[in-house]
């Protein structure tokens, strides 16, 4: 165990956190972020209820009615506060989530020489295992992922999906269909609330604008006050949505506090990544989020995150830009690439699109 603690991060992410936790290991040295002196558990729970919900069935019918007009207001106030709101309404059934959530759970929770199969570099994305080696001095997260690119078909590796439990691929591309509906929904209602022409951000976007699925696995921590699930960052997708399991863990910053993202069965929860922020004139804010760990109760999420096609050029949507509000980002390029440079070190990258 002590020697364990000074193994450098490469060799640290080469071992998973789920049989460091199977092996009663404490988290080694570069897991520690906290010293456990934030908002208590009692501060996060009472904080937990403000985060807006939002009905997509009514955003989604063509005809605009004086509903779907109070509904688009409540979006455009929840994304320019919050950056994130819960969605209801979006049609993916309850039992396909729980099938999803399923299949997650069965993937992670087999043994590690199945897992294996679908294994990524340490210093790769995609498969299963960790994020790459951050730059030194940066914290590890406290958890396991498999990430997959999902969208366009020919962006698949096939090799990375797991063919145990047997029903994964055909779930995981199930969802990626209802996924890919969701975004047009989402995209649409996003220009309307902004009084844009509903297609804009899909035009940015583009109709190859990839969607990227990671399945978190959060192990519980026998000293969870000391680590995260998931380090503070701001997404650099477009904007991403997650599906949570009953436990919580997600948090999003607001007015410097953390807020708890309550978990709602057959709700998604989407959050503004700064491509959206940008694209949004700043309107949209793309919030700082991060993931707690729990003593007791392994947590399983399933973020997708929709992002502009890499080589477009993307900025501030033109109908945005008035005396009132003048333009305060400038056109950005393959920008999820410039967002990881900085995460690594653990910085936002939105400050590189900025106009002062
Ligand atoms: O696990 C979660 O709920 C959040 C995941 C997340 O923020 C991410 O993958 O970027
Ligand atoms: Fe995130």
């Amino acid at each position: 165990m002590a020697g364990a603690s000074l193994l450098p991060a490469k060799v640290l992410l080469s071992k998973r956190v789920q049989d460091m936790v199977l092996n009663g290991e404490e988290p080694p040295h570069l897991y520690i972020c906290r010293d456990g002196a934030d908002q208590t558990e009692e501060e996060f729970s009472t904080l937990s209820s403000p985060i807006p919900i939002i009905d997509l069935k009514i955003l989604s019918s063509s005809e605009t009615n004086s509903e779907q007009e109070a509904e688009l207001q409540k979006l455009h106030a929840a994304l320019s506060s919050w950056g994130c709101f819960q969605a209801i309404g979006h049609g993916i059934s309850r039992p396909f989530l729980d099938e999803l959530r399923q299949v997650g759970k069965e993937f992670f929770e087999q043994p590690m020489e199945i897992k294996k199969r679908y294994s990524k570099g340490v210093e790769e994305f995609e498969g299963y295992g960790a994020d790459p080696v951050p730059e030194e001095g940066q914290p590890l997260d406290w958890s396991d992922r498999l990430f997959l690119d999902i969208y366009p078909q020919h962006t698949k590796k096939l090799k990375f999906w797991p063919q145990s439990p047997t029903s994964f691929r055909h779930v995981l591309e199930e969802y990626t269909v209802q996924i890919k509906a969701l975004t047009e929904v989402v995209s649409k209602a996003m220009a309307k609330s902004l009084n844009l022409e509903e297609n804009c951000f899909l035009d940015q976007f583009g109709e190859g604008g990839p969607l990227q699925a990671r399945f978190n696995y959060y192990s519980p921590c026998p000293r969870p006050e000391l680590v995260l699930g998931l380090k503070p960052h701001a997404d650099g997708s477009g904007y991403t949505i997650i599906l949570q399991d009953e436990v919580e863990g997600l948090q999003v910053l607001k007015d410097e506090k953390w807020f708890t993202v309550p978990t709602i069965p057959d709700a998604l929860f989407i959050v503004m990544g700064d491509q959206m922020e940008i694209m949004s004139n700043g309107i949209f804010k793309s919030p700082v989020h991060r993931v707690v760990p729990n003593s007791k109760r392994r947590r399983i999420s399933v973020a997708v995150f929709y992002t502009p096609e890499a080589d477009k050029d993307i900025g501030p949507e033109l109908g945005l830009l008035t005396n009132e509000g003048p333009k305060s980002f400038k056109r950005v390029k393959n920008y999820a690439d410039t967002h990881w440079e900085y995460y690594q070190r653990g910085e936002r990258a939105i400050h590189v699109a900025k106009l002062v």
